[in-house]
């Protein structure tokens, strides 16, 4: 259909749709309602709301196209569900309507557009814009008369709502009688908010669910109104269930201008209200809120999943007045969505460095928070069993911002019978050893064969590899993986005697015509340089638990060869400051165990170095000769390393915590603990211009700008 032809159309009246669209519409609205009936009636969905909302988009847009279809029965034009035959119907004193939705900044300032189009920019200027969090839980509509709690009752259709009263007298937050203000209380007071769990809440219920065996809730809104909207109260008294307000409906006895003073109006009576609410004056004034609260989405205690923002005076509420589902005078900002369902095609285990063994679902890929995943650790085995989920399972998907993405729990009404429950191996999947836990009651289970597992042994290779280790450019993942498939390595002490023709068993490394290609060479020559680097990084390449490039600097300052190291008595080594117990005993551990000696032997032979000459450590003056330095916080133009690596360079120690002892502290951009521990010794305390000037002119000239706190 062509445009030309539609405008003619609507010339002569509505505009009929093609076959196509309005069959679309028809099949679109049905699978709609079905999952509108499993959300609100069920509190059980199948599809995430950020597919839900791309369908009701998809519908909206038919019906824009041609508003015959835009019925009043279509899901576009309804506020939830009717009321389900287990409460009793409660007709709501003031429709309950739900809300319009902003996606992108340019619907929010349409939106604000239309607002001042209606009531003029002078009014809206006085009033200003009411934001709130938009919370993810329920809605609720209680009414008091004379101050008492006289009936709760869910959003329903937005006419009529199902009576809760008996289960919302078991939530602490909601009074059941109002404070009495000043002028006592009033004689009615409809009191809309949202009846939520927090994350924490929701977890530890999915967590009992499955234990009970029953199936857990998809998220913290279905789990707020499956918890709700119970027959047995007792059930709901037993849900760490909250409530905030967020509105009002029906009033008499009180004066409410504004939806900002009627809140503090309802707090003053006793009713939880949002702390996060605020009026801005204008519309960059509310981009700065949604900033603000998208910074901190995972900061409150609810779920949300967006902001809400009103025209603050009720006055103008009341001219800007309603559509037939939701108000003129709010709008919904809603964030990109971090859940979403997918397809758990299977559960697999990594073995990792230390040989630990963890499960991982793999998922069809989809795209959260702004990233493609189809990744997710479960930690161990019996996490698995916590979170309920099978293989084949639809699983919920999380990934808030930057954080790790995580599996929520399984969609069960989804379930066809084919899933299965994951078996943990028995063996290593790499190397084919039994698998153990370390110790007794640990969770975790371990691959014992730590020498020689390919996949333990390919960990440590790729680690010390790395950029504070050895530095080895060539050896990433592809080259460990084709070096231990060739068999040349029984573990990393037979790194350093790889030969060019030892190397030409590997096709990795070969050239067509069966020479050292050029990574070959620049592996072997990256191998000859990595003999010479300074101790501290051949410690980090010892793959030893707990000593990374962190402490490492300390250990190698005090133990300067792996001689000095082995010989050293765990006594000794815990005596040195910054290493302490744990990892002095970690150090004679690893020295205890055969094959690391033969390690050392074996790079011994090969021409490792594995020692700081006293003097060869720097070609630098050293100016900071036995100084100890603590750094903290980031300082402008170093890396961390860097920043340790100016001072050890110049003979200090770069110290990991703050004694007594210490002769500088600095301090850069936020800084940790560290500087209250320096303010309560009252230590010297350097700031990155200090410093700058320790480096280049010595502690006599830093000591001059040192300031110590009181
Ligand atoms: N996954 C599914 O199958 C499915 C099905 C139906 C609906 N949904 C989801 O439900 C949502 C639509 O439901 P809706 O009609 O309740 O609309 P809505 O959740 O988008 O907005 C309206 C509701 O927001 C709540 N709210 C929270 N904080 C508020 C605040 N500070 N001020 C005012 N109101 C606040 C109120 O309870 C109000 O009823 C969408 O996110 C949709 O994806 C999902
Ligand atoms: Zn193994």
């Amino acid at each position: 259909m062509n445009d030309a032809a539609d405008r003619d159309a609507a010339d002569t009246g509505p505009i009929q749709p093609p076959a196509a669209d309005a069959q679309r519409h028809k099949e679109l609205a049905e699978e709609l309602n079905e999952h509108r009936w499993r959300y609100y009636v069920l509190d059980a969905p199948t599809i995430s709301d950020a597919d839900y909302d791309l369908g009701i988009r998809e519908l909206n847009a038919l019906e824009e196209h041609y508003p015959s279809l835009r019925t009043p029965d279509s899901p576009t034009q309804q506020v939830g569900a009717p009321p389900s035959a287990t409460f009793a119907p409660v007709v709501h004193l003031q429709p309950m309507t739900s809300l319009d939705n902003a996606f992108e900044p340019a619907e929010l300032d349409r939106w604000a557009e239309r607002v001042v189009r209606t009531v003029g920019a002078q009014a809206i200027a006085e009033s200003g814009y009411l934001c709130e969090l938009k919370i993810d839980g329920l809605a609720l509509d209680l009414v008091y008369e004379d101050g008492r709690l006289v009936r709760a009752a869910t959003r329903g259709d937005g006419h009529t709502g199902e009576d809760v009263t008996a289960n919302v007298r078991t939530i602490d937050s909601i009074p059941t009688r109002l404070l009495p203000g000043p002028d006592g209380v009033p004689a009615l007071l409809e009191v809309r908010g949202e009846a939520f769990l927090s994350l924490a809440a929701f977890r530890a219920l999915n967590e009992s669910l499955v234990a009970a065996g029953k199936p857990p809730f998809a998220n913290p809104r279905n789990s707020a109104a499956g918890s709700l909207r119970q027959k047995d109260p007792k059930v709901t008294a037993s849900r760490a269930l909250d409530f905030i307000a967020h509105g009002i409906g029906a009033v008499e006895g009180l004066d409410l201008p504004r939806l900002s003073t009627a809140y503090e109006v309802l707090e003053r009576h006793g009713l939880p209200v949002s702390a996060q609410r605020r009026v801005v004056p204008d519309l960059p004034g509310v981009h700065d809120y949604i900033a603000w609260a998208g910074e901190h989405r995972h900061d409150f205690v609810h779920e949300m999943d967006g902001v809400v923002v009103k025209v603050d005076e009720r006055r103008l509420q009341d001219q800007l007045g309603y559509t037939s589902r939701a108000p003129r005078w709010a709008i919904a900002w809603k964030y990109p969505p971090e859940e979403v369902t997918t397809k758990l095609l299977d559960i697999a285990v990594n073995v990792g460095r230390t040989g630990r063994v963890t499960p991982y679902a793999v998922m069809q890929p989809v795209v959260v928070a702004g990233s493609t995943v189809a990744n997710a650790t479960l930690h161990n085995a019996s996490e698995v069993r916590r979170k309920g989920v099978l293989i084949g399972d639809t699983v919920v998907l999380r990934k808030a911002g930057d954080v790790i993405p995580e599996i929520l729990g399984p969609v069960t009404d989804l379930r066809d019978g084919t899933e299965r429950a994951f078996v943990m191996p028995t063996e290593c999947p790499s190397c084919g050893t039994p698998l153990a836990p370390e110790k007794e009651g640990d969770a975790d289970l371990r691959c014992p064969n730590q020498r020689s597992c390919p996949a333990q042994l390919r960990e440590r290779l790729f680690a010390l590899a790395g950029r504070y280790a050895l530095d080895i450019e060539v050896l990433g993942w592809q080259a460990a993986d084709a070096l231990l498939a060739a068999g040349l390595l029984v573990d990393e002490g037979d790194l350093f005697s790889l030969t060019e023709e030892k190397l030409l068993r590997v096709p990795l490394f070969t050239t067509k015509a069966g020479a050292l290609s050029a990574n070959g060479h620049k592996l072997l020559a990256n191998l000859a340089e990595a003999k010479h680097r300074p101790f501290a990084r051949c410690l980090v390449a010892l793959s030893i638990r707990h000593i990374g490039k962190g402490v490492a600097p300390e250990v190698a300052s005090a133990f300067p060869s792996i001689d000095a190291l082995a010989a050293a008595s765990e006594e000794e080594l815990a005596a040195v400051e910054g290493i302490g117990p744990t990892i002095a005993a970690s150090i004679v551990a690893w020295f205890g165990v055969d094959w690391h000696r033969t390690i050392i032997d074996k790079w011994r032979a090969a021409g490792v170095e594995m020692a700081d000459e006293p003097g060869e450590r720097s070609d630098l003056e050293q100016t900071l000769e036995g100084l100890s330095i603590v750094i903290t916080g980031s300082l402008p133009g170093y890396t961390r390393d860097g920043a340790a690596e100016a001072v050890t360079s110049r003979g200090a120690k770069a110290a990991s915590s703050v004694s007594k002892k210490t002769d500088f502290v600095v301090v850069g951009d936020s800084p940790g603990s560290k500087y209250d521990k320096a303010v309560a010794l009252k230590r010297p305390i350097l700031d990155a211009e200090g410093f700058a000037v320790l480096i280049e002119r010595g502690p006599e000239a830093a000591a001059e700008m040192a300031r110590i706190e009181q």
